[in-house]
């Protein structure tokens, strides 16, 4: 049948990706895994082959129209009332564009190019616990399931300094667990999000890369803190603008080279994403690796939110996570 070849080219396929060592060290020292060597997705009944190919060779899956309408007008309407103050949630972090920095603030979602960790406000939260997007995480993290980090971009018309782009960058860079193919980020569009207002460009296929050395960019009009991108990325490889209307999601792996170009738009171009990780993840010392910087920038920050108290960079995670499946095992 038809099915069964394109099983069986995902076969072929796997054995003869070529993985770096140390993803497959991680994959062969983990009790729980049941993924084979080289896969990057498990054999539920969800992915189609031909799902399970795309992402195996890409990096990521584009599920058209998984988040309802409804539901995105509710998250919207949260957003709105969480800027302006109306509701409140313990750990939110807002965030300004580099652009309106020295201006006066309101508190308005016009000020606000991101808000991070609403993992307490029920409502927003409610986005990483929808069943349709909880079916699809399991492909890749396996059963038990840790929210681990939440956004709600607001990608702000482009004040003419370019502040409002993303380099481009792995998200694994700001993780100190492991391993990296039992992490996915879930990432859904709150509107029509195109080349205009700044889309999710991505290097298919680099997520079977390493994990690269990342910096703040060389750009004329500064970068937001914290926005590192990838030191000398091959600007030859082919991308991919993700075009995507209200509700598609993206699922893509860490490793996956990404970002957004600017928004020449007038609009807020708005998503709402998570990170999840499998709860048998493991955290790793990143002392000595090209994640020592983020993690010094982290440390600082809840060094200062948190009254000068030193919380390591593994436990700043620990705490945020949040058990939306199965069993809180490690992570
Ligand atoms: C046990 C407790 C745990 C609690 C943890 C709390 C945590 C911290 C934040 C951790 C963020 C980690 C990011 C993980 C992302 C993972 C996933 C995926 C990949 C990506 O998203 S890539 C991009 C990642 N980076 C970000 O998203 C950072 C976005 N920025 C922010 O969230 C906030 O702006 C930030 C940096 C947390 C600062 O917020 P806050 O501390 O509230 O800000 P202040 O107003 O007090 O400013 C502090 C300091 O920073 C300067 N600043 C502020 N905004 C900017 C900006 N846009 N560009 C440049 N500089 C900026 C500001 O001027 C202040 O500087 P001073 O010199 O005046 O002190
Ligand atoms: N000079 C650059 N160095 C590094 N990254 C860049 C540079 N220019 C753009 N990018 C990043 O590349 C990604 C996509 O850029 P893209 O070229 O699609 O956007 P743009 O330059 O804003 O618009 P367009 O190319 O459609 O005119 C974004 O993540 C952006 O931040
Ligand atoms: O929505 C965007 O512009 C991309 C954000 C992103 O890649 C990130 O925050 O890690
Ligand atoms: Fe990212
Ligand atoms: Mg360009």
């Amino acid at each position: 049948t038809e099915m069964s070849r394109a099983a069986e080219r995902l076969r072929l396929l796997i054995n003869h990706l070529d993985r770096p060592s140390d993803a497959i060290v991680s994959f062969e020292s983990h009790p729980l895994i049941c993924k084979t060597q080289g896969e990057y997705t498990l054999d539920t009944d969800l992915l189609t082959p031909e799902q399970r190919l795309s992402y195996e060779q890409n990096g990521y899956i584009l599920i058209k129209n998984l988040v309802s309408e409804e539901d995105i007008n509710r998250f919207r309407y949260t957003h709105t009332r969480l800027c302006r103050q109306e509701v409140k949630a313990p750990g939110l972090v807002t965030m300004r564009d580099l652009a309106i920095l020295k201006s006066e603030f309101v508190p308005d979602q016009r000020a606000i190019s991101k808000i991070q960790d609403f993992q307490e406000d029920p409502e927003l939260f409610r986005y990483c616990t929808l069943p349709q997007i909880l079916k699809y995480v399991e492909c890749f993290t396996g059963p038990n399931i840790m929210a681990m980090h939440t956004m709600l971009i607001n990608k702000p018309p482009d004040a003419g300094k370019k502040t409002s782009r993303h380099p481009m960058h792995q998200d694994l860079h700001y993780f100190p667990f492991r391993p990296a193919d039992w992490i996915v980020c879930a990432w859904t569009a709150m509107e029509t999000v195109n080349r205009q207002n700044g889309c999710l460009v991505v290097l298919p296929g680099t997520h079977t890369g390493t994990l690269q050395e990342h910096d703040y960019p060389e750009w004329e009009g500064g970068a937001n803190k914290m926005y590192h991108g990838v030191r000398g990325y091959d600007s030859q490889h082919p991308r991919v603008h993700l075009e995507m209307e209200k509700g598609d999601t993206v699922f893509f792996h860490p490793l996956l080279i990404h970002g957004s170009g600017m928004n020449q738009t007038q609009g807020f171009r708005k998503a709402i994403s998570c990170h999840y990780a499998s709860a048998d993840c493991y955290y790793i010392d990143v002392n000595g690796t090209t994640q020592e910087n983020i993690a010094n920038e982290v440390k600082e920050i809840t060094m200062r939110k948190y009254a000068g108290q030193e919380i390591s960079f593994q436990d700043s995670w620990a705490f945020r996570g949040r058990l939306v499946k199965g069993e809180r095992t490690s992570l």
